[in-house]
């Protein structure tokens, strides 16, 4: 019978780290205001890569006469997009991989079918980012679903690895880590939210706003989910206080995840899991600090790419947290682990 090998494991792992720079090469992308820098999908003004020649210039102004080319945008997108058809490819192996050893006992089938298909609706959000003209829906649900590609292939990683603790968690504790990564998942869209109405300059003291602890803000505006202006979104079209609310919304956001991961991370130390307790504890003031830089420095790129890693590393870490509370290992491994404390690390 076929059981999953080392290469099954290193397969998912180098998916897991390739899918990471996926995500931040995205957020270059969206954030060096390169997402139209080829105005077409999946080529760029018709070609494989950025034309460069004389005569491939002249064709691709004749092509999209409405947007000139600029070099560095154009390669910027398409390394991203490089790098996304690689990462297509690896998870179309790993769903192969899967297919193929269906018959072992207890190996994760669904869950690289599921990536496929994510990695399949993601390239369409791709050419839908750039067709119609980075509207903040679609920018914001291509960001979330690369945040998802990225944490179910560390999901399948910690799957495949063989690694499992015993769950013996308390039901409390795990619908705590429950809630804690739903309302993450969420703060995370508001995030891409502000990036992709460009509502990151909307206040740029804190913690008040425009110098007051209540600006004047257009909550309904800000948050109109089936609003269509356009044509092209670059730059962002909401007024000041649609993208105050925005803002402000991100800022509110925050202080509750952080407060409830807070919490988590407590009631994990006291469960006896210190060490990811501490990681949690750290991944969310890293991420806490570089959201404030964010706003105090004006939003330099840097900084900005740096916020979008730290997002996703902590989803990687609430990821790893309900693996390790809800986890129920294969026979193999429960004999393995029969002696083992409940929740030892
Ligand atoms: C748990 C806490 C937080 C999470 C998970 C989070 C997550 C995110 C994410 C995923 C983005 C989108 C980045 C991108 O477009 O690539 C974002 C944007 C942003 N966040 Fe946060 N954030 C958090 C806390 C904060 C805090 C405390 C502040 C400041 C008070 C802040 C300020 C911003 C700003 C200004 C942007 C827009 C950046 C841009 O347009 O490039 N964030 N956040």
């Amino acid at each position: 019978m076929a059981t999953p090998t080392r290469t099954d494991f290193g397969l998912a792992l180098a998916a897991t780290l390739l899918a990471l720079l996926v995500v931040l090469l995205g957020a270059y992308t969206r954030l060096s205001h390169a997402g139209l820098g080829c105005p077409d999908w999946p080529g760029c003004y018709g070609f494989l890569g950025v034309p460069m020649s004389e005569h491939g210039q002249a064709l691709a102004e004749e092509r999209f006469p409405e947007a000139p080319l600029e070099v560095a945008k154009g390669w910027i997108e398409m390394v991203h997009r490089y790098f996304a058809g690689l990462l297509g490819l690896l998870v179309l192996s790993l769903a192969v991989q899967a297919l193929r050893r269906r018959v072992a006992d207890g190996q994760p089938l669904r869950l690289p079918l599921a990536l496929l298909g994510l990695v399949v609706l993601q390239a369409a959000f791709g050419m839908w980012t750039v067709t119609l003209k980075l509207w903040p829906q679609v920018v914001t649900a291509h960001l979330l679903g690369g945040f998802a590609t990225l944490s179910l292939l560390f999901l399948l990683s910690l799957r495949l690895s063989g690694r499992v603790a015993p769950a013996a968690a308390p039901r409390g504790l795990r619908r705590l880590a429950g809630a804690a990564l739903a309302l993450l998942v969420a703060q995370i869209a508001l995030g891409g939210w502000v990036s992709s109405n460009y509502a990151a300059l909307a206040c740029v003291d804190l913690p008040t706003c425009h110098g007051q602890w209540w600006p004047d803000t257009d909550f309904a505006n800000g948050f109109h989910l089936t609003q269509q202006i356009g044509p092209n979104y670059l730059g962002g079209q909401l007024d000041s206080a649609a993208r105050t609310a925005i803002h402000l919304g991100h800022r509110l956001g925050a202080l509750v995840v952080a407060l409830l991961l807070l919490a988590l991370a407590v009631r994990l130390w006291r469960a006896g899991l210190t060490r990811l307790a501490a990681l949690l504890a750290l991944a969310l003031a890293g991420q806490v600090s570089l959201g404030i830089a964010n706003v105090l420095l004006h939003l330099p790129l840097g900084v900005a790419v740096a916020h979008n890693l730290g997002g996703a590393l902590l989803l990687q870490v609430l990821v790893l947290v309900n693996y390790r509370l809800r986890a129920v290992a294969p026979a193999t491994q429960r004999a393995r682990y029969a002696g083992a404390a409940p929740l030892a690390e």
